[in-house]
């Protein structure tokens, strides 16, 4: 049994000993470990050309570049006096702070121009081709139609759409063989377009080519530089700042900053490029979220290549555009400005899922709310802005003033000023609220301690069970509804006893699966859906009851300290195939093992009464409720709760588990 408790798969991999020492880490550590490559480009101090020290200077407003526990960041620099003692809290007591409630401080003002601009959905349909065209004349470059083309399509997904520009701005504008100088020739060619050569890519990259992208190009010809039709009704009020064409002496911003800031093409960032040995070290949930990530962009990949907008870049540089994407992108919401001059934005904040760097683009365009407008956004500066679950900065993007800024995050309450920010501070954002470490690892190439988001993973074969014990309870639930209705016929259906417990049966059956429910079927679906219906307000009220108590014990077991025990994938199977169909809800049982997530948590064999419910990816959660013979209510989620409960207790316990019907 000890032996089993302990398997694990990694053994396998490992070696027993070094398994034990690896499974001995804390989860985050293990997946740190990995991404000792990550940033590995991103640790000596940049030194920067004029370029890039103008726009910095312009740019960071009250912030300068540093290192700290995170890595190469952003720190708070206040322009003038640190910040009074007086402002904060102290502030609520006075009128006149509660009257005039502190500005958060703005610490970043980076132009749209600066880095890349996407629209993503909503907005005036001519508002794309005013900010490529705004691009153009700041960067002094022209796109190239065929990208042009791509980058006008606010449909097509995002991060592709980003890479391909970050490509062509970075990687080929500046050798001048695709793109264009705006005050130059017109015609351009992309032979011999410059690579650089880096670490492959993961293997099996190279898939047969898609056609989408490759049927649009064709009918988009040749690669004649882009020159933004004249516009005619501007969608937007002019940016208060004029457009100022960049002078010659002041090459492409984005590609300096590409090669100077961005970590270079032959190190990672995200988890995109990770060496197959490492890989296969990572936790399976992680591996199969990053299998989905890396499909997703060898397909973008075949796509570029097959519409010619890849210039004959290397495997590792259109890898290295995703992974920057990936781990340096903004997804933020604006409000368009109001039609006399008011300028409004919505940042990001007030939607928890824009409220990140990164990623927006990988998620499907259409899911984004079709007003305001939607944006992805590359920002130079703003990138370097480091992760923290409380941060101290937001962002938001300002359409009116074609920049995106980066503010002291509010207090939250209009009466209270922002928390002070003590100079030296490093400056963080939230990349999502939600983000768990599974999904921080894939995406940004690190995990953070005791991140709240996490889950345990939950193997198939639970998820299964889970549906399972699901359908039980609902089940076990019609069964009291059909007793009801014996009972009190008054209440219930007409028909025999026969009839109204087919009919709460079927009913249950179409909660759970509509399928079910057949077209010319004789039953009476709406008395069998009234039937469903008590059923399932029995259901709540008990859960209700169970919600309180299993908070309850979930702080006591808190409080006492008590350890949280993983079981290997082998074992829970081998439990599940002996208990699982015996959990039952509503039923009088002697004892049972509580399949929880990937931990397993029996109860001694004291439970008379019980529910269980799930859902996938959740933790399973099991309660004993109103047990006459208990003298208070045990629950557990995910909890080993003493040393008592042990497998020789299930062993047991197992003989008093009445067989399932
Ligand atoms: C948007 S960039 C931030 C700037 C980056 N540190 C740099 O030097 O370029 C995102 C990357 O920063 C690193 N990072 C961000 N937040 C972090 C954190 N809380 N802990 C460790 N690394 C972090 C990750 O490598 C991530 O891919």
């Amino acid at each position: 049994m000890q032996l089993l408790r302990n398997y694990d798969y990694r053994t396998r991999i490992l070696g027993r000993k070094s398994a034990r020492r690896w499974n001995a880490q804390p989860r985050h550590e293990r997946v740190g470990r990995m991404l000792d490559v990550c940033n590995a480009g991103a640790q000596q101090a940049p030194s920067l050309p004029a370029a890039l020290e103008e726009s910095r200077g312009e740019c960071l407003l009250q912030a300068r570049i540093g290192f700290g526990e995170r890595g190469r960041g952003l720190f708070f620099a206040p322009f003038d006096a640190p910040p009074s003692k007086d402002c904060g809290f102290q502030g609520i007591f006075t009128t006149e702070t509660f009257n005039q409630p502190q500005e958060p401080a703005v610490l970043l003002s980076v132009r749209l121009s600066c880095g890349l601009t996407l629209v993503t959905n909503g907005g005036p349909v001519n508002l794309q081709q005013e900010l490529l065209h705004e691009w153009q004349v700041y960067q002094g470059l022209a796109l190239p139609s065929r990208l042009a083309a791509l980058l006008e399509a606010t449909e097509r997904p995002p991060a592709l759409r980003l890479a391909a520009w970050l490509l062509w701005a970075s990687q080929v504008a500046p050798s001048g063989v695709a793109g264009v100088r705006a005050d130059e020739s017109r015609s351009g060619d992309r032979n011999g377009a410059s690579g650089k050569e880096g670490e492959c890519g993961p293997n099996g990259i190279g898939e047969a080519p898609s056609a989408r992208l490759g049927d649009n190009a064709t009918s988009i010809g040749d690669d004649a530089p882009y020159l933004t039709p004249p516009l005619q009704q501007p969608s937007l009020q002019p940016p208060s700042q004029s457009l100022v064409p960049v002078p010659p002496s002041r090459p492409y911003l984005l590609s300096e900053y590409a090669q100077h800031i961005m970590p270079p093409p032959n190190t990672a960032a995200s988890l995109l490029r990770l060496a197959d040995d490492q890989e296969r070290r990572l936790p399976e949930d992680a591996r199969a979220a990053l299998r989905g990530v890396r499909m997703q962009v060898k397909t973008y990949i075949s796509e570029l290549r097959h519409a010619g907008l890849d210039w004959g870049l290397s495997e590792a540089t259109l890898w290295w555009a995703f992974d920057m994407v990936s781990s340096r992108s903004f997804a933020a919401t604006a409000a368009l400005p109001l039609p006399h001059g008011t300028i409004e934005s919505i940042s990001a904040i007030s939607s928890p899922r824009s409220n990140r760097t990164g990623n927006p683009s990988f998620a499907d365009a259409s899911d984004a709310p079709s007003t305001p407008v939607m944006l992805a956004l590359c920002v130079p500066w703003a990138c370097l802005l480091n992760h923290d679950p409380s941060p101290n900065a937001t962002f938001k993007a300002d359409l009116g003033q074609r920049t995106f800024q980066v503010m002291q995050r509010s207090s939250g309450f209009s009466f209270l000023a922002p928390k002070p920010l003590v100079p030296g501070e490093e400056l963080c954002i939230s990349y999502g609220e939600d983000l768990d470490n599974v999904q921080l690892a894939v995406k940004y190439g690190f995990c953070t301690k005791g991140n709240a988001n996490d889950r345990l993973p939950m193997p198939p074969e639970l998820v299964l069970a889970a549906r399972g014990l699901r359908q039980q309870m609902l089940f076990s639930a019609a069964e009291h509804v059909a007793d009801d209705l014996t009972k009190n016929p008054a209440d219930g259906a007409e028909g025999s006893l026969q009839q109204q417990r087919s009919r709460v049966f079927a009913a249950m059956a179409s909660l759970l699966d509509p399928i079910v429910i057949q077209k010319g079927s004789s039953m009476s679906i709406d008395g069998a859906f009234q039937a469903a219906g008590r059923g399932l307000l029995r259901i709540w009220r008990t859960r209700n009851g169970v919600i309180t108590a299993r908070r309850k014990a979930l702080s006591m077991v808190e409080r006492r300290g008590l350890k949280r025990r993983r079981m290997s994938a082998r074992r829970v199977r081998m439990l599940s195939a002996r208990f699982g169909s015996c959990v039952n809800g509503g039923h009088s049982l002697g004892a049972h093992p509580v399949l929880c997530s990937a931990a397993c948590v029996w109860f001694p064999p004291c439970c008379s009464r019980s529910i269980i419910w799930g859902r996938p990816g959740f933790p399973l959660s099991f309660c004993r409720l109103r047990s006459p013979k208990a003298s208070r209510t045990r629950v557990a989620t995910g909890l080993l709760p003493s040393q008592r409960a042990r497998p020789m207790k299930i062993l047991q316990a197992r003989s008093t588990i009445p067989s399932p019907s």
